[in-house]
């Protein structure tokens, strides 16, 4: 075992129901290049990155410089190992400059060495300028590029995944030649896979793979001998040909085709035999057997301050390069609490409203109070086109009179559309409106009905009906008062007698002020979750967390950088919020600023717990998206954002208490509107419940990512 570099003995690899093999082997000495081919979906990149730790595997054992892989396979080898990844990998924001030193500092190199290594590698690959970003290089420059982080430490093994694909043909000689040289004057081991079969035939040894199987493992010469043909591709085809057969005529069941032909089917070249031999064998599985003696293969330690400096750098770089992203970030909270503010809350206004005014359909233009109130000398008053005064009322921005002549032609316009409703005014209001107040109860049946407004209104756009109801109730108590007034009447008379004192807030106050507390916790909740989840998610797909981890960044220290930067975001994104509430938009408040910002940047970090589990959950940005948005919009039904949470059903109520945001919202409102202290159980239950979702959300991320390894 010691003699190799890598040692893969009796793998078992499955996908779900998916096996990729089931009992491969391979070995690749030490300063040699091993030549992994097959077709594409074989299993070459899993077989990789099981070798590099990165995929769990369900049995057998890999042996790494003479030392087994840890048992879940999480002990890498940074410092020894140079991998290229079939994707670029590389951070599309940053300069070839950039990525060189953001992977030099990973490997803990010191800046001269990064340096140096860089001019060199610069001339060998023919990297395009220094200073030039990824994202406007081409593919194969990219490929370049990631080539040189590949060999920048100097590593004793390097493994590529194809590497060569889409140079040019003298640049791809160039490269081979370097590879040749490394393993004879250096001593590295080199395992490469490529589509280019024929590429391989100066690699030491080649391993021909197909459905999850090693069909011969062994130099290029020997295999051209033993088939007796001039290239390499030909004796891929003949046991290919040879693996169909054994299937067809041995094995008939779905499991069978990774099966392998007995020794006698297979090329009699002794290292050949001797793998198929162990190949049979079934190997149960490793997981939670033995204690590793060893310390595991290149394991490191889980926080080192360079790699957290240079994984700073690398976040900073990408934020402030992402010109659009920083203007979303500090403009989103802004634009969502001004669009808030103004179109939540406030009045309609010129609502169309039609007036059957029987009483004067001439003009009420000279009308005031002398010509419509008029009080005797025995103090009684006598009320004349009193409508005409009543008309005065309904001058408000949320009223456009539109006059008709009869009720029919109005209720028409109602019923399509043209009036949200519409008022009448019988023919002898004044009369009867003047007995109903003089005689009170003595009065005639008949002016009960004629001194009578009648008011129609649409309710299919409830909230416009009810606010036009309020304010035709509100302007004709205040009309009522002022005649009483013009006729020496207290207007004790037709106050109600019942009347409301008002704590923490008036009846007045716009929808907007019950509002905003929802608004602030569940704008940093989303904030947190969406960062959180698209940036790891991104990271993800993009390869970069891979490539960093199997640089030797543990994932505890990515998802701290980020989740620490995230946070400093969120400081900002918080005091913008606030700071747009209250003193740009001026919604009052009675509590301490603080404590409502304390509640508002718990939340996002809540936000971004939740997007932090959904990016251990979600494979894809779109996944990822619905994540998000399907735990943010059903907390905005029912986290008492809209409605109180008092007027749901009690298992609804139970569910939204339990929800991040619906105790934070209520602590919010709490300092907000009673001026209560963060030391108040009802405010502190709100941090509490929050802090106990971020305990969840952390072991969820956990459990998932382990799952999902
Ligand atoms: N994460 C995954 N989940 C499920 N199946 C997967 C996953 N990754 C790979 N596979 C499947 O495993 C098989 C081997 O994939 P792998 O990427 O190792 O092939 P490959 O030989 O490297 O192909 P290529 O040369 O095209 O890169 C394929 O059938 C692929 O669809």
């Amino acid at each position: 075992m010691a003699s190799y570099a890598v040692s893969v003995k009796n793998v078992v690899k499955h996908y779900g129901n998916h096996v990729v093999f089931n009992g491969i082997s391979m070995n690749v000495e030490r300063g040699t290049i091993y030549g992994l081919l097959g077709a594409s979906g074989c299993g070459k990149t899993t077989l990789l990155s099981s070798i590099l730790g990165r995929k769990t595997i369900e049995a057998g054992e890999i042996w790494l410089f003479g030392r087994k892989l840890g048992k879940n396979q999480s002990g890498i080898p940074c410092s020894k190992i140079g991998y290229m990844p079939q994707e670029i990998a590389l951070i599309q924001e940053f300069t070839i400059r950039d990525t060189i030193y953001y992977f030099g500092r990973i490997y803990n190199m010191t800046y001269k060495e990064i340096k140096e290594r860089f001019e060199a590698l610069h001339a060998l690959l023919e990297l395009p300028p220094k200073e030039r970003f990824l994202k406007h290089c081409s593919g194969g420059q990219q490929r370049r590029v990631s080539f040189a982080v590949a060999l920048l430490h100097k590593p004793e093994l390097l493994i590529l995944d194809e590497p060569t694909v889409g140079l040019d043909p003298l640049l791809r000689e160039r490269i081979w030649n370097y590879l040749r040289d490394l393993v004879q004057i250096d001593k590295v081991s080199v395992i490469i896979t490529t589509h280019y079969i024929e590429e391989c035939k100066d690699a030491d040894k080649i391993g021909l793979m197909r459905n999850g199987k090693l069909l011969a493992e062994e130099s290029p010469a020997k295999l051209l001998t033993h088939y007796h043909t001039d290239t390499l591709e030909e004796v891929f085809l003949e046991l290919s040909k040879a693996q169909e057969e054994y299937n067809r005529t041995h094995i008939d069941t779905d499991a069978a085709k990774y099966e392998s032909p007995p020794v006698s089917a297979a090329p009699s070249f002794e290292t050949c035999a001797e793998d198929y031999g162990s190949r049979d064998v079934i190997v149960p599985t490793t997981k939670g057997k033995g204690k590793e003696k060893k310390k595991d293969v290149g394991s490191s330690s889980n926080f080192n301050i360079h790699r957290m400096h240079a994984l700073f750098n690398k976040n900073w770089k990408q934020f402030y390069r992402n010109i659009g992203g920083i203007l979303f970030l500090i403009s989103f909270p802004i634009l969502q609490l001004w669009f808030f503010v103004n179109s939540v809350g406030t009045n309609p206004i010129n609502l169309n409203v039609g007036i059957v005014n029987k009483e004067n359909s001439t003009s009420c233009r000279d009308s005031n109070w002398n010509t419509t109130v008029l009080v005797d000398k025995f103090d009684e008053c006598h009320f004349k086109h009193i409508s005409c005064q009543w008309m005065g009322y309904l001058d408000d921005p949320m009223i456009n009179k539109v006059p008709y002549d009869t009720v029919a032609e109005a209720m028409q316009d109602v019923k399509h559309g043209k009036l949200v409703g519409f008022i009448h005014i019988p023919h002898n209001f004044s009369g009867a409106y003047e007995e109903r107040i003089r005689l009170g109860q003595g009065a005639e049946k008949s002016s009960y009905n004629f001194g009578e407004i009648k008011v129609y209104l649409d309710m299919s756009n409830r909230q416009i009906g009810i606010m036009l109801q309020q304010k035709l109730i509100e302007r004709f108590v205040q009309f009522q008062e002022d005649v009483l007034i013009h006729c020496n009447i207290s207007t004790k008379l037709v106050e109600f007698p019942f009347k409301i004192h008002f704590y923490n807030g008036h009846n007045d106050e716009p929808m907007t002020v019950f509002m905003a507390p929802g608004i602030v916790v569940l704008l940093s909740f989303l904030l947190g979750s969406t960062m959180t989840s698209q940036i790891l998610v991104k990271e993800r797909l993009d390869g970069i967390w891979d490539r960093s981890v199997i640089a030797g960044v543990s994932s505890l220290e990515i998802t701290l950088s980020h989740l620490l930067f995230q946070a400093a975001v969120m400081i900002i994104q918080c005091v913008e919020s606030i700071l747009m509430l209250f003193f740009i938009l001026q919604i009052s408040y009675a509590g301490n600023i603080g404590t409502m910002y304390l509640i508002c940047y718990i939340s996002g970090v809540c936000g971004m717990a939740y997007g932090f589990c959904g990016s251990a959950i979600c494979r894809t940005h779109s996944e990822a998206n619905i994540f998000c948005t399907g735990g943010y919009l059903p907390m905005t039904m029912i986290c008492g954002v809209i409605w109180p949470i008092e007027g749901m059903p009690p298992v609804l109520r139970i569910i939204a208490v339990i929800l991040p945001c619906t105790k934070s919202i209520q602590s919010f409102r709490n300092v907000m509107k009673k001026g209560w202290s963060l030391w108040n159980t009802d405010v502190l239950d709100g941090i509490g419940v929050n802090l106990l979702w971020i305990f969840v959300f952390a072991i969820m991320s956990i459990w998932f990512i382990k799952r999902n390894k």
